[in-house]
Parts: C-alpha cells; sequence; structure tokens
C-alpha cells in the first residue's frame, strides 16, 4: 500500500499541498482530480522525493519514504512520469528504457521487463532504434511510461499522461495503463482529463488549492455534483 498521510509541500511562504491524505493498494488505479495549480505535480513530486515534503509522511508497505532522496525511492519501488516526459530525445527508445533500469531492484532483468514493456507497447518494439525526437506525442508518451517501467516499481506516479495528446491517443494509453496494472502495479494519476481518467480509475479524489475536498469510487466522482461543477461544465 502507497499511503500519503497529511503530506504538505510549501514553496518559501505558498502552500501548494495542503495536507493530502490519500491510498493507492497494488493493482489500483487511483485518480487525483485538479485543475492548473491545484498542487498536482508538486503532490507526485513530494512523494518521489524530487520537492521537499514539509509536513507529513509518504509511506510504501508501511516503510516511511519521505525524506530519502529520488535515487533511494526509485529503489523501495516509486517511480515517476513526469510532465513533460523527461526523455533524452536524441537517444533511441530502447536507450531511453534502458535509462530506466538503473536502480538495483531492477538491476539483473532488463530483458523480461522489457519484453514486458513491448508486449503492452507493440510500437515499442518495432520502433525500437528510433530516435525519440522523431517520434509522435503518443509515442513518446509511451516510452515514458515504459521506461519507468523499466525500474521495476510496485507504484507508477503519472503526471498528466493526456496532456496535449488526441482523444484516441489518450484511450489507447489508458488501456495500456490498465494492462499495467494487471501486473500488480498500482497506479497514482493526476489528470485534468475527468471523462477518460475515472472511466479508467477504480478510485479518485478532487485537489482544489492544495487540499482534497472530494473522493470516491470512478463511477461515484462521474455524477458527483463538485466533479461536475469543477470540471465538466455541470453535465453529466
Ligand atoms: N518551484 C516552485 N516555486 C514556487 N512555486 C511553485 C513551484 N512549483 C509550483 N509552484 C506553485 O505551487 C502551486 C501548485 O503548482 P503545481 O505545479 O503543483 O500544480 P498543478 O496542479 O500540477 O498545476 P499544473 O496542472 O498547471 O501543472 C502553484 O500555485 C504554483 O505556482
Amino acid at each position: 500500500m502507497l499511503e500519503l498521510e497529511t503530506l504538505t509541500v510549501r514553496y518559501g511562504k505558498h502552500l501548494a499541498v495542503d495536507g493530502v491524505s490519500l491510498t493507492v493498494a497494488p493493482g489500483e488505479v487511483v485518480v487525483v482530480l485538479g485543475a492548473n495549480g491545484a498542487g498536482k505535480s508538486s503532490m507526485l513530486k513530494a512523494v518521489a522525493g524530487m520537492v521537499p515534503t514539509a509536513q507529513g509522511a509518504v509511506r510504501l508497505h508501511s516503510l516511511t519514504l519521505s525524506g530519502m532522496p529520488a535515487h533511494k525511492l526509485a529503489n523501495a519501488g516509486i517511480a515517476l512520469v513526469p510532465e513533460g516526459r523527461g526523455l533524452v530525445d536524441r537517444m533511441t527508445v530502447e536507450e531511453n528504457l534502458r535509462l530506466g533500469a538503473t536502480p538495483p531492484r531492477a538491476r539483473g532483468s532488463e530483458a523480461e521487463t522489457m519484453a514486458q514493456v513491448f508486449d503492452i507497447f507493440p510500437r515499442l518494439a518495432e520502433r525500437r532504434g528510433q530516435i525519440v525526437r522523431t517520434m509522435s506525442g503518443g509515442e513518446q508518451q509511451m516510452v515514458a511510461v515504459g521506461r519507468a517501467m523499466m525500474s521495476k516499481p510496485d507504484f507508477l506516479l503519472l503526471d498528466e499522461p493526456s496532456l496535449g495528446l488526441a482523444p484516441i491517443v489518450v484511450g489507447d494509453l489508458f488501456k495500456a495503463l490498465a494492462r499495467v496494472r494487471d501486473t500488480g502495479v498500482g497506479l497514482l494519476i493526476v489528470e485534468q482529463n475527468v471523462r477518460i481518467s475515472l472511466r479508467h480509475a477504480d478510485r479518485g479524489y478532487l485537489l482544489e488549492a492544495g487540499r482534497i475536498t472530494g473522493a470516491g469510487t470512478a463511477g461515484e466522482l462521474m455524477t458527483d455534483d463538485a466533479v461536475q461543477n469543477a470540471f465538466l461544465g455541470g453535465t453529466a
């Protein structure tokens, strides 16, 4: 289980994440819905050890992670697919994937994990020698997810994976993410794209100005008035 307990992130005086508590179980897809500036990226970066936690804690299988450097978190089983993807775009698909396999927990099983990535994303298998810069946005997002999978995470964090992608590509990406979850990995996804993310999630939370203001199953949130008003223009 991945647990965030009253997680708080500050930038100087600015409170970006204000006491967020949530859980993700192994094999569960949890989405955090929030508008621009709600604190979604800051929350994920704090879990991944890329910004400091001001208060609260992150626990993985009851082990306290907050305060650990990012490389130790990766070896504990946390992988982040950042907004903007963070790929080395002059390198090939395969080279980018290999970069994900640096934590000690991932070493020795690179070939097996890469085969799993290529099974979930056959397009990447066809294009394993292609320079990432020359690929479409959707393909690059697949590489970013594949690279995170190469670290053999227990929990995968995704920062707005649908951003800038055409609806059909987003649909394919979420179907692939469902297959990642089927391998037992828990997914924590932050999104503004309410419909598609709730369609593929088990549960969700609503994040507004750094605070959790709603929670429920994906079905409950789809018809929740607060979600409707915040994101869907009041119509179901
Ligand atoms: N490095 C930083 N220094 C100062 N303030 C920051 C920093 N990063 C984020 N913030 C502020 O913290 C708040 C939350 O930002 P964050 O990027 O976490 O939100 P978000 O929900 O991911 O938004 P977006 O969807 O636009 O990326 C915003 O008010 C933002 O301006």
